[in-house]
Parts: C-alpha cells; sequence; structure tokens
C-alpha cells in the first residue's frame, strides 16, 4: 500500500479546458519530473515556465496521505453536502503517484476524476477525463485522452505534429508569464488560421480565485 505526497487539496472552479467553470476538488501531488520545483533550477528543467508551486506538502490540506482511503475521504469531505463529486488530480506531475488503488477509491465512493498530466507517464485505467499537456523535448508517452491543451508557444512542438493524436478536444493555452499579451495574440492568430484548435484562457487567474 503506497502513501501519496500531496502539496494542497481545495475545492474552486476548473479554470481551464474543455471543463471550464466546473466545481471541482483539486488534488495537487507534490513533485515533477520535468522540473524540481526549485527557482535556481528553473533555466535549466526540461519544463521551464511552470505557473505552479508544488514543492513540499505545506499547502492546503497538504500532507503525506497514508493510504488511498485517506485520500479520498479528504477530497469527499471537501466536496461538502454535495451530489457528484468531481476532483481534478494535478501537480507537479500526478501521474508519478496516481495509481489503481486511488482510482478504486474514488470509484467507490462515487467521485468523477479528472487528470491534468504532462503525458510523459502512463495513467492506470479508469481515468474519467484526460487532459494532455505536452512539453517540448520531453518524449509524450500518453498520444490518447479527452484534451490536449498546448502552452503556447513552445518552439519545438508544432501543432500540426499533434493534431492527429487521439484526443476529442485541441486547446491552445497562452502561456502565462511576463509576455501574456503577445503569447495570448499569438494564440488567437494561429486558432483564426487553424480552426481545428480552440483557445483555453486560464481564467482563475482572470477572475480571481485559485
Ligand atoms: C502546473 S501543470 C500540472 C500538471 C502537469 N504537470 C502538466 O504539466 O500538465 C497544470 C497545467 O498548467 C499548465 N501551465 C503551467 N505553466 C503554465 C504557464 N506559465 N502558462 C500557461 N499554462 C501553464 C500546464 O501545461 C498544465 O496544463
Ligand atoms: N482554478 C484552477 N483551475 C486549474 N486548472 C488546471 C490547474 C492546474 O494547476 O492544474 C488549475 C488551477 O490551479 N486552478
Ligand atoms: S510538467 Fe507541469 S508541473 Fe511539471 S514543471 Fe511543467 S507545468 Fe509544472
Ligand atoms: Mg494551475
Amino acid at each position: 500500500m503506497s502513501s501519496y505526497a500531496v502539496k494542497e487539496i481545495f475545492l474552486t472552479l476548473q479554470g481551464e479546458g474543455m471543463q471550464v467553470g466546473r466545481r471541482a476538488v483539486f488534488l495537487r501531488f507534490s513533485g515533477c519530473n520535468l522540473w524540481t520545483g526549485r527557482e535556481q533550477d528553473r533555466a535549466t528543467a526540461d519544463c521551464r515556465f511552470c505557473d505552479t508551486d508544488f514543492v513540499g506538502m505545506d499547502g492546503d490540506n497538504g500532507a503525506r496521505y497514508p493510504d488511498a482511503d485517506a485520500l479520498a475521504d479528504k477530497v469527499v469531505a471537501l466536496w461538502g453536502d454535495q451530489p457528484d463529486p468531481f476532483v481534478v488530480m494535478t501537480g507537479g506531475e500526478p501521474l508519478l503517484q496516481v495509481d489503481d488503488a486511488l482510482i478504486a477509491a474514488f470509484k467507490a465512493r462515487g467521485v468523477e476524476t479528472a487528470v491534468e498530466t504532462n503525458g510523459t507517464q502512463v495513467p492506470p485505467d479508469g481515468i474519467d477525463w484526460i487532459c494532455v499537456s505536452p512539453k517540448a523535448g520531453t518524449e509524450i508517452v500518453l498520444r490518447r485522452g479527452n484534451e490536449l491543451k498546448l502552452v503556447w508557444p513552445q518552439p519545438g512542438l508544432d501543432p500540426r505534429d499533434l493534431i492527429d493524436w487521439d484526443f476529442d478536444h485541441f486547446l491552445l493555452q497562452p502561456m502565462d508569464g511576463s509576455n501574456l499579451n503577445d503569447t495570448r495574440a499569438s494564440a488567437i492568430g494561429y486558432i483564426l488560421e487553424h480552426p481545428a484548435w480552440r483557445l483555453s484562457t486560464q481564467t482563475h487567474k482572470v477572475i480571481g480565485i485559485r
């Protein structure tokens, strides 16, 4: 039985992608295989534009959860007295830790599951919604799912090479940072010329929620 290192768990609205606006418990796992999370390592990391603190277990409800039942119980408690619980597993890279036992624990409690992943790891079976966000220069083993959400632009990752992968939805998400105005304009320009793609805005940052 494995334990889980969790940075934070919180109730919010899904801010991105095709499920934007939906009430969700966000389960953010600690750690990532493409960056240590330390600023001094960012410039040499495999993924250099990350907008997230996933180091340690010190956020809201962050802890080392001893087993799948304990973690699933916490998610259900944060969902509260409402029907149809929905969890978004993210990180860090959630698929370094999400396993069959955790998916089974969610299923046993009637929790619908979604994952945000960088696509370098093979997921366990049974996740209800898979969002893959590929990173340039990495080996993407997960080329199927519900939505492919490409942070834009990424030199070395051409959308034309991704559009034949097995996804229902293809999204460009403007890279946040010092050039958000430029990356947004560039994404809009690309989509106007390539209508198979649609825009994913990080709405939580606009409306001031987590
Ligand atoms: C923090 S990541 C965690 C999940 C997983 N490691 C991944 O990269 O998909 C969550 C989402 O935020 C996106 N993201 C990270 N940094 C971003 C940035 N600076 N601008 C826009 N999206 C970003 C990722 O590509 C991913 O879709
Ligand atoms: N509201 C909200 N929506 C999100 N969608 C994906 C997120 C992530 O960090 O994975 C995220 C996040 O951090 N907050
Ligand atoms: S893969 Fe995801 S969590 Fe890891 S550094 Fe990149 S955006 Fe951040
Ligand atoms: Mg985020």
